[in-house]
């Protein structure tokens, strides 16, 4: 039975749908040492964003297959590694959106009214109403910087309680930002005219310190700025300066450069900050979507089913999915054929999918062309995660190529590869009953299924040769299941595919090759 490890606390949901397919182990609070040593044993790790899935865990993690993270943020798994190695990274993309964009407007609600410090003083027995006069949303402008799933719900938000919303996100159109009645500006208008400013980007090596000295130094003096997004983004020296000589209104931080926060000199800070343990995706109805959401995912790709949230394959709609799940099989398929008639040091592979095949979605046939290929080096090694990657590194040149016109068969899938043993190309196509069927072997056409050892000539098409290749093969208690011939020409080039019930003994392929009229002769097994 597989083995999953679940390193941060999970909401009850997901365990039940783990325990359907897997032993379930719940270890939280491991150290990175702790995580690495144990870490061989599992097929699969749900994480939040505590645990911290290292290089040095991924290298030692020989059997895992999938990581799953109950939540949004993957930047605490190291996804190149995990990419490298073959393991499959998925998330919840929106299981908690909603919550972390309700604790964002908690936040500005409570900078707006010192709800935090109010209570505070009333829980020490004083009633002070005078401190604590608030400033209202209404009408105020809020810089939205973001306008993602969080983002957007929040400019929702905001503008339902009359407020004006300016947002900065260079990958959202007009169109969308219009939608939600949001004036689209540049960063440094947000800063200069917002009230209230809040982040919604992930934290990459453009936004790492977005907000710093100078953007603090542009926002107006009673700005308020909320983090709900990741730590990192805002410069947390810079901001406590800011916030210490009162340049600004104040901030609320739901998220540290550092988690957990340690010694800082936020917490020195009085009403003017707002400080939560990285609270945003922390409700029940968040928790349980997370955990079902990547549970499930973890389940499927246990049971060999593809995940419809990795960050590190191409994600698909379920009904494309659905069309190209055969598909796959026939592309992986040909690759193998291909590569074997290649031969070794594959320099190059042509990938041309044809006929209905031939749209933007198919792109994963085109990984599945690349996992065939490298199957017969890499063995289970190589998968869809990363069968590009070692492709590239292997030096092997792509091209991918698409024509809908080609009809021959509705949709069919033509590979040509280039190695030691020179150029080869077949081209492989689906029956309805979703049987795969070799269409073509180097230009021949044929119309043979796969079968686990085949053997393919090259030869004259000339009386006798046939004849003559298959008593050789009964003379060494080869057992044909099958023979077909394909040529263009009468009496001109032709290929011979035969399947065949064992593994052709040594010493076979040299003595066809003897046979007069054979030109090439190749083994293969699928
Ligand atoms: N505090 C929490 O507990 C919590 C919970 C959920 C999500 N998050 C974090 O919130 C953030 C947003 O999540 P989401 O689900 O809305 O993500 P999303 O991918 O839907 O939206 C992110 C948006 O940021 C934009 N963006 C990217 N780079 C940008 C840049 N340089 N400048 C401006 N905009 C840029 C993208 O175009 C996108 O629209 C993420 O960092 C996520 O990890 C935090
Ligand atoms: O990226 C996320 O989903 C949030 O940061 C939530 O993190 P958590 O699962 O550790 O609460």
């Amino acid at each position: 039975m597989a083995k999953v490890l679940v390193s941060d606390s999970v909401d009850e949901a997901g365990i039940k749908i783990l325990t359907q397919v897997a032993q379930v182990d719940i270890k939280t609070g491991l150290s990175e040492d702790e995580l690495t040593a144990i870490i061989p044993e599992y097929d699969a790790l749900m994480i939040r964003s505590g645990t911290k899935v290292t290089e040095k865990v991924i290298q030692a993690a020989d059997n895992l297959k999938i990581i799953g993270r109950a939540g949004v943020g993957v930047d605490n798994v190291h996804v190149p590694s995990a990419t490298r190695k073959g393991i499959v990274v998925v998330n919840s993309p929106e299981g908690n959106t909603i919550a972390a964009a309700e604790h964002a407007l908690a936040m500005m609600l409570s900078l707006s009214r010192h709800i935090p410090d109010a209570n505070q003083s009333v829980k020490e027995g004083k009633w002070d109403r005078k401190s604590y006069i608030g400033s209202e949303v209404y009408k105020k402008t809020l810089g939205v910087v973001g306008l993602g799933k969080i983002g957007s719900h929040v400019a929702k938000v905001g503008k339902a309680m009359g407020m004006k919303i300016l947002a900065y996100d260079p990958f959202i159109s007009q169109e969308r930002a219009n939608q939600l009645g949001c004036t689209l500006v540049d960063l440094d208008i947000l800063f200069s005219e917002s009230d209230y400013i809040t982040l919604h980007i992930p934290k990459t090596k453009e936004t790492a310190n977005l907000i710093n000295a100078q953007s603090l130094a542009k926002m107006k003096p009673h700005a308020r700025i909320i983090n709900c997004a990741r730590g990192g983004i805002i410069d947390e020296d810079a901001l406590y300066e800011t916030l210490k000589e009162g340049k600004i209104g104040g901030a609320a931080l739901d998220v540290f450069a550092s988690e957990p926060l340690g010694e800082s000199k936020l917490r020195e800070l009085g009403n003017n900050i707002i400080l939560t343990p990285h609270l945003g995706a922390s409700t029940a109805e968040a928790q349980v979507n997370v955990a079902i959401d990547v549970a499930e995912q973890i389940r499927d790709v246990l049971l060999g089913l593809p995940a419809r949230s990795a960050v590190n394959i191409p994600g698909l709609s379920p009904d494309v999915m659905e069309k190209l799940r055969p598909y796959m099989r026939l592309a992986e398929t040909l690759g193998n054929l291909v590569g074997q008639l290649a031969g070794d040091r594959v320099e190059s592979l042509n990938v041309k999918l044809q006929g209905d095949l031939a749209d933007n979605s198919s792109q994963p046939l085109v990984t599945a062309s690349l996992k065939g290929l490298l199957s017969k080096a890499l063995r289970e090694r190589v998968n869809y995660v990363n069968a590009a990657i070692e492709a590239k590194e292997r030096g092997i040149h792509l091209v991918e190529t698409r024509d809908a016109t080609i009809k021959d068969y509705s949709n069919s899938i033509y590979l040509e590869a280039v190695g030691t043993k020179g150029t080869h190309a077949v081209t492989g196509a689906l029956l309805n009953d979703g049987e795969i069927r070799i269409t073509s072997i180097n230009g021949f056409p044929v119309n043979v299924p796969p079968n686990t050892y085949m053997l393919f000539t090259l030869h004259r098409d000339v009386p006798g040769i046939i004849g003559k290749i298959g008593s050789l093969l009964g003379n060494f208690n080869v057992n044909i299941a099958s023979m077909q011939v394909g040529r263009k020409i009468v009496r001109g080039d032709a290929v011979m595919v035969l399947s065949i019930d064992d593994p052709l003994p040594e010493g076979v392929l040299p003595e066809i090759l003897k046979v007069g009229g054979v030109t090439d002769a190749y083994t293969v097994s699928l």
